[in-house]
């Protein structure tokens, strides 16, 4: 039998690296959205990124995610320096996300929409599957099968054949995530991901964050402004503030951290 160290908060540092943000620097014009910023995001572990708004973590976000181009830095990921990348590639790289605002097809079923998250599995195209059916069928059937596994996983069975559209917040804000994940990443971006919801809807969806990252292993980087939410989800904390990072740490160490308080946090908070 192994003999490991025992896991929680000061197990994060101690795992491997995934990925790694080397003074990262993002301007759009005069505006610069993120000033020499450095830190990693280690696996296996939920890492937050905080700060008032307009501080820049969306677009740290998008750097993350390929979609922003850094005009000085590095961004690297398993081992090797990324170059600049178009989305869909960093996709097949095993980065996926969710965004702020949702972004599902509407007029689809649920079953639907989740299957769009496994195209970067998909490797045969209609030509193939015109000319040499067996393969692409069983291609088509082991997508099924792992989109299936993610229905139960966040208990949507029921209403896999409902038109999006027609779901309640929160429900969609879960399909989202059902998405995000049937792309079977290794590192899953969440942007804001409890925004909008009810108390009931955030307690949901902070188990089934947790649940993801515990079953599946899965990293979690993830944008948000409930302080509690932050504070109970993540194994450390970057806080941002104009663009600078002011704060590294667990989330006691940011708690404790009095430029983060200043700028943030408030007495106010608890
Ligand atoms: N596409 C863009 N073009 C020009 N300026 C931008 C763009 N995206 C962001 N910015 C600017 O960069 C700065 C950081 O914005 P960003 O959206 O990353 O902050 P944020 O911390 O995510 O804010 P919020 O919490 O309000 O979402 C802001 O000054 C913003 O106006």
């Amino acid at each position: 039998m192994s003999a490991l160290p025992a896991a929680g908060p000061e197990a994060a540092p101690s795992r491997p690296v995934l990925m790694e943000l080397k003074n990262i620097t993002l301007r759009f014009g005069g505006v610069e959205a993120i000033k020499d910023i450095s830190f990693d995001i280690r696996e296996g572990e939920i890492r937050a990124i905080i700060g008032p708004n307009g501080a820049g973590k969306s677009s740290m976000l998008n750097v993350i995610s390929g979609f922003y181009h850094p005009q000085e830095g590095e961004v690297w990921f398993r081992g090797r320096r990324r170059p600049a990348m178009k989305p869909y590639q960093v996709a097949r790289l095993g980065i996926a996300r969710t965004f702020q605002n949702i972004a599902l097809f509407d007029g689809m079923s649920v079953l639907d929409n989740v299957m769009t998250g496994r195209i970067t599995h998909m490797k045969r195209g209609i030509f193939a599957q015109g000319v040499w059916k067996g393969p692409a069928e069983r291609e088509e059937v082991a997508n099924r099968e792992a989109v299936e596994r993610i229905i139960d996983f966040l208990e949507i069975q029921r209403i896999r054949k409902t038109p999006v559209g027609r779901l309640p917040y929160g429900l969609k804000k879960r399909v989202e995530l059902a998405r995000a994940l049937a792309a079977e990443p290794k590192l899953l971006l969440l942007d804001e991901p409890m925004a909008g919801m009810n108390v009931e809807e955030k307690e949901d969806m902070s188990r089934f964050i947790l649940d993801v990252n515990d079953e599946f292993g899965t990293t979690i980087a993830l944008i948000e402004h409930d302080m509690g939410v932050v504070m109970d989800l993540s194994d450390r904390v970057v806080v941002m503030d104009y663009g600078r990072k002011i704060g590294d740490g667990t989330p006691a160490e940011v708690r404790a951290n009095p430029e983060v308080i200043d700028a943030y946090l408030g007495v106010a908070h608890d």
